[in-house]
Formats: C-alpha cells, structure tokens, sequence
C-alpha cells in the first residue's frame, strides 16, 4: 500500500473505542487492547509521515453504537466473572445513549476526505457528536 513501496497510498482507519480513551472498570481487558489500537496508530502514522509512504493512518473512538456487539454483555461466555455487572454496563448505556451506526460511517468518511487527518483520535458521542481527542502540539503528527 505505501507508495515507497510500489502501492498507491491510501488511507486506514483503525476501530477503536472511548474504552481506548478512559478506564473501563467492567471491561479491563476490552479497553487495554483498545488502549493499544490508539498507541500503534498514531505510532504507525508518524512513522508513515517520516517514511513519506503516502498513507494516512486514524483511528476513531465511538461510544456505545447500537450494533450486535452490544449484546454481548449479556452472555457469560464472553464476559466471564465480570457477567455480573452486565447491568452496569447498561446504565452506562441508558446514561450515554447509543449511537446510530450511521454517525460512524460519518467519522469514517470524514476521515477519509480530510487530507490532513494522520493519527487523529476520532472520538464520537451522543453529547457531542464527532470530535476529536486533542493531544499536545509535540505529539501531532501531519503527513
Ligand atoms: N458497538 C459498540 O458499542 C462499539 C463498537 N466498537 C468497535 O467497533 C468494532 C466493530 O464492532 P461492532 O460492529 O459493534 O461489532 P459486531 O459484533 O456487531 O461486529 C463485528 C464483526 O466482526 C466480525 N469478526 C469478528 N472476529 C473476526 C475476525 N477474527 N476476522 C474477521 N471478522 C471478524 C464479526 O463476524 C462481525 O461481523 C469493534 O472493534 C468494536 O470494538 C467501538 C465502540 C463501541
Ligand atoms: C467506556 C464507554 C464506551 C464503551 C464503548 C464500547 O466500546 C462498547 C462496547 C460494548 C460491548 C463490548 C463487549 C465486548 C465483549 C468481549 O470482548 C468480552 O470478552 C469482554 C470481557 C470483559 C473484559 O474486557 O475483560
């Protein structure tokens, strides 16, 4: 995909979550591998500026979006000894809202057309719709 590598260049967006941003105490290891989808993109975006490969790299962080993940939370299979706080989870839902898929496809578009966007942390939520994670001027980085 890098042009330095005979690609065409382009541009991905890595899924992460608010859960990559803020503790998620019902979901530990949920929110440390999003956690790590954050730290490798804009890792891999300022290596990509650097390197002059000609992609982009973001990643986008939405709140609860109504989709079949949801329904997760209530199978013990998956969530293990933290299943009984399924019902924690979902206050946090009925406090947050759930976002519609749509207002995702939004952020990615978004994304995808903004030229300058390199390591952005896209951050969507019912509150405030898209907006993005600010982080100090040394840590930016611009393709
Ligand atoms: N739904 C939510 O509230 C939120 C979801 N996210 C993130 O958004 C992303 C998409 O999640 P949803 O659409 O909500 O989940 P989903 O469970 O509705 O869909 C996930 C899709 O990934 C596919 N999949 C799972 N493992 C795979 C694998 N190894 N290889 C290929 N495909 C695989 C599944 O078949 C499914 O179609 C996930 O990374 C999730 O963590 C982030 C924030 C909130
Ligand atoms: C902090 C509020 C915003 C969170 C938005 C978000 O990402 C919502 C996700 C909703 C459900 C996720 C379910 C994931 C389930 C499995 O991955 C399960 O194995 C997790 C087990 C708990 C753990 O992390 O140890």
């Amino acid at each position: 995909m890098r042009k330095n590598n005979g690609g065409h260049g382009g541009v991905i967006i890595n899924i992460s979550s608010l859960a990559g941003l803020t503790p998620a105490a019902y979901q530990p290891v949920y929110s440390a591998s999003k956690h790590g989808v954050i730290g490798f993109t804009r890792s891999i975006a300022a290596l990509a500026s650097i390197g002059n490969y000609g992609v982009r790299i973001n990643s986008v962080c939405p709140a609860f979006v109504d989709t079949p993940l949801l329904e997760s939370i209530e199978k013990e299979e998956n969530m293990g000894e933290l299943f009984k706080y399924k019902d924690r989870i979902k206050d946090m839902m009925k406090c947050y809202g759930v976002l519609d898929p749509s207002l995702i496809a939004k952020g990615m578009i978004d994304l995808i057309e903004d030229d300058a966007s390199n390591g952005a942390v896209m951050k969507i939520t019912t509150s405030r719709g898209i907006h993005f994670e600010e982080f100090g001027v040394q840590q930016k980085t611009k393709i």
